[in-house]
């Protein structure tokens, strides 16, 4: 782990290959995210198995969508009447609004909710991508989660088997000006797992022991956090943690994939959670 109050480190290789610590890799890693989750909320995850040119794609390509001409990104506006769990498709905070992004909303491909632009060409094949390398990291998480909360083998993902609340965000932050540079105000995700993609702009900043932790943006590594479904499950053992995004004087883009349960779940303390 990192020192120096930057955010902890986990390597998620022993996931993915077992001839990378064997057994005792996959205990080591466990722990690693167990006490980044305890301790901080968050984590820089590499060795993820999300491919970096699927994630440079997608990101590159938003930041491709999100120049074009306001008219141009208005027609991937959300659709009348949608029966989506939120609007999918193109739309930017309002002027008076306190957070200064705009966005491009995703469900799960095959629930025919999304909007997508139709230029830059590619789009919509590298975000389908993205957005299925990042619900593979979800379910291994939320495996990894299941081990960390002592949980028996299998039990997040059977209380958790709908993957029809999860969404994909890609954004772009204006530039700061001279009087204000807020990006996102500071709160808590509602959701399960985030995992938060970025250029190198950086200024996601996280709450730790009451100072901002700055998440710096290094290729290729993923920032995860658990959100307050995960916190209030665990019986606040593990942490759903303030976070907030400040703006730089240029444009920052960056992609965050929510890791939801369904809508209407009554979430409370589960019995017998165990994290050490
Ligand atoms: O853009 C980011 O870096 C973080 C976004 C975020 O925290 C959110 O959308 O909840
Ligand atoms: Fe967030």
């Amino acid at each position: 782990m990192a020192a120096g109050g930057a955010l902890p480190v986990v390597d998620l290789a022993p996931f993915f290959n077992e001839d990378d610590g064997g057994r005792g890799g996959v205990v080591r890693a466990t722990e690693a995210v167990r006490e980044a989750c305890r301790t901080h909320g968050f984590f820089r995850a590499v060795n993820h198995g999300v491919p970096a040119e699927v994630m440079s794609r997608a990101l590159e390509l938003s930041a491709a969508f999100f120049a074009l001409p306001d008219d141009e990104k208005a027609r991937a506006r959300p659709a009348e009447g949608t029966v989506a769990p939120l609007p999918a498709g193109y739309a930017r905070q309002p002027a008076h609004s306190a957070d200064k992004h705009e966005y491009v909303l995703v469900f799960d491909p095959k629930l025919g909710f999304n909007e997508y632009p139709a230029e830059p060409a590619g789009f919509r094949e590298a975000v389908e991508e993205c957005y299925a390398k990042f619900t593979e990291l979800g379910l291994l998480v939320q495996e990894v989660l299941n081990e960390c909360m002592g949980l028996p083998p299998g039990f997040l993902r059977d209380y958790n088997g709908d993957r029809g609340f999860d969404f994909m965000s890609a954004m772009r932050y204006f530039p700061a000006t001279e009087e204000e540079n807020n990006g996102l105000s500071a709160h808590e995700d509602g959701n399960c797992i985030t995992f938060v993609l970025q250029d190198g702009v950086g200024g996601l900043e996280v709450l730790k022991d009451g100072e901002w932790v700055p998440a710096e943006p290094v290729d290729g590594s993923i920032i995860v956090n658990i959100g307050d479904v995960i916190q209030v499950l665990s019986n606040n053992k593990l942490k759903s943690a303030t976070h907030q995004v400040v703006r730089k004087p240029v444009h920052r883009h960056s992609l965050a994939f929510f890791f939801n349960v369904h809508g209407d779940k009554w979430i409370e303390p589960l019995p017998g959670v165990r994290v050490q």
